[in-house]
């Protein structure tokens, strides 16, 4: 059945689909200026994002919205949201090379998605790109020889084999991994390649649309100067970098990540041990629960593999889970024994432990739940 609506409606509604068709035009000419910006941070080799200029940007934008009568927040969410558009568009023109003088890219598992990201990334800056897969290891001295990096991007548990089966590499060529753990490849690179070996952890999937305030976590190796260009590579595809031991990094990991995903599975298993009903669920969902059942079902919908190494690759997954279980133990113990008070008491505390966090993630989550609400249909 059709909305209904008055004469009145349908003048003003008329109204604005001129003033939204103002909007496109005005969106085209945004569009067209970023090009230019583009083009002259390809040439200068000038990184995509730029948060000096975003800030400084939003905050004029948003005082000028305030003194309009235009709510600030509005603004902001406009902004932002043409900035995302602005990463993709400034991506596809291409990068500036900053290494001139180097061999071949290899990219050993570049078949897969992620080692195809950096690969896409290297061929946009002007590398001469090798991809070395599975069924490329007849031909691994030719590929290897005369390379400048090779970038190991295959499955955590099939890394150290990788790394082991490696030809000698040019003495001055980059050995480095982009595995989500890091003391074992850093350690099986090391042993094998007497030249310059680093360590990256990219914390995005392969999906993303460009590298513009993404993280990549840093662990040295060896030869820092003479990897410095492949650093500042990164940088220019707009990446933040984030220099850390492995060992720090491997245990961040192990709660940032693999403690996570564990949860999230055994969230999923419930669910459908319970015969949970997805459909009747979203209807009943709030903005947070549906982001919440979107967070766990979009795990169901990768490849197992992944996450099973992700999990079994953390050298303490199990104590950790152990003590999880605990904590979970813990809990139900209060519920078993109707205990409100302990509840309320924990809470306290862990609130007091969580201190200024809690109340910045309150507010970052407000926003993200609009947004996960202004997606939703019907
Ligand atoms: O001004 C720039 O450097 C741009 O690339 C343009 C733009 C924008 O869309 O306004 C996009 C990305 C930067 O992080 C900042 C601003």
């Amino acid at each position: 059945m059709g909305e209904i609506s008055s004469q009145a409606l349908e003048g003003l509604r008329h109204k604005i689909d001129e003033v939204d068709q103002e909007l496109l035009h005005l969106l085209r000419r945004r569009l067209d200026l970023v090009a230019d910006v583009g083009a002259i941070k390809h040439k200068e080799g000038v990184p995509i994002y730029a948060p000096a200029r975003e800030a400084s940007m939003l905050a004029k934008r948003r005082a000028e919205a305030e003194a309009m009568g235009v709510p600030p927040q509005l603004v902001e969410d406009l902004l932002r949201r043409m900035m995302r558009e602005s990463y993709v568009s400034e991506k596809d023109v291409g990068f500036k090379r900053i290494a001139t003088d180097i061999g071949p890219v290899v990219i050993v598992g570049g078949a897969g998605k992620l080692g195809s990201l950096f690969a896409q990334l290297f061929t946009l800056s002007g590398y001469e790109v090798r991809i070395l897969d599975k069924e490329d290891w007849g031909d691994a001295e030719t590929l290897c020889a005369g390379a400048g990096a090779v970038v190991i991007s295959v499955p955590i548990a099939l890394t150290e084999a990788v790394i082991a089966r490696l030809p000698p590499l040019p003495p001055e060529c980059v050995l480095l991994d982009l595995t989500s753990v890091k003391q074992a490849p850093l350690a099986a690179m090391l042993k094998v390649h007497a030249g310059p070996v680093l360590g990256l952890h990219p914390m995005f999937g392969p999906d993303v649309s460009s590298l513009a305030k993404q993280v990549v976590v840093v662990c040295h190796g060896r030869q820092e100067q003479s990897y410095q260009w492949l650093l500042e590579q990164i940088r220019i595809w707009g990446a933040r970098l984030h220099e850390a031991p492995a060992a720090e990094h491997d245990q961040a990991m192990q709660l940032v990540q693999a403690m996570r995903h564990f949860t999230a599975f055994v969230y999923g298993v419930h669910l459908k041990r319970e015969h949970a009903d997805l459909e009747q669920l979203l209807q009943f969902s709030s903005p947070i629960y549906r982001l919440e059942l979107a967070m766990v079902g979009r795990l169901f919908a990768q490849d197992p593999a992944l996450y099973a190494d992700i999990i079994f690759a953390q050298p303490d997954a199990l104590a950790r889970a152990r003590h999880y279980l605990a904590r979970y133990q813990e809990a139900l113990a209060m519920l078993e024994r109707g205990d409100k008070a302990a509840f309320c008491a924990e809470f306290d505390e862990v609130a007091h432990w969580f201190g200024d966090f809690a109340e910045q993630f309150r507010s970052e989550s407000a926003n993200m739940l609009m947004v996960a609400n202004d997606g939703r249909v019907g």
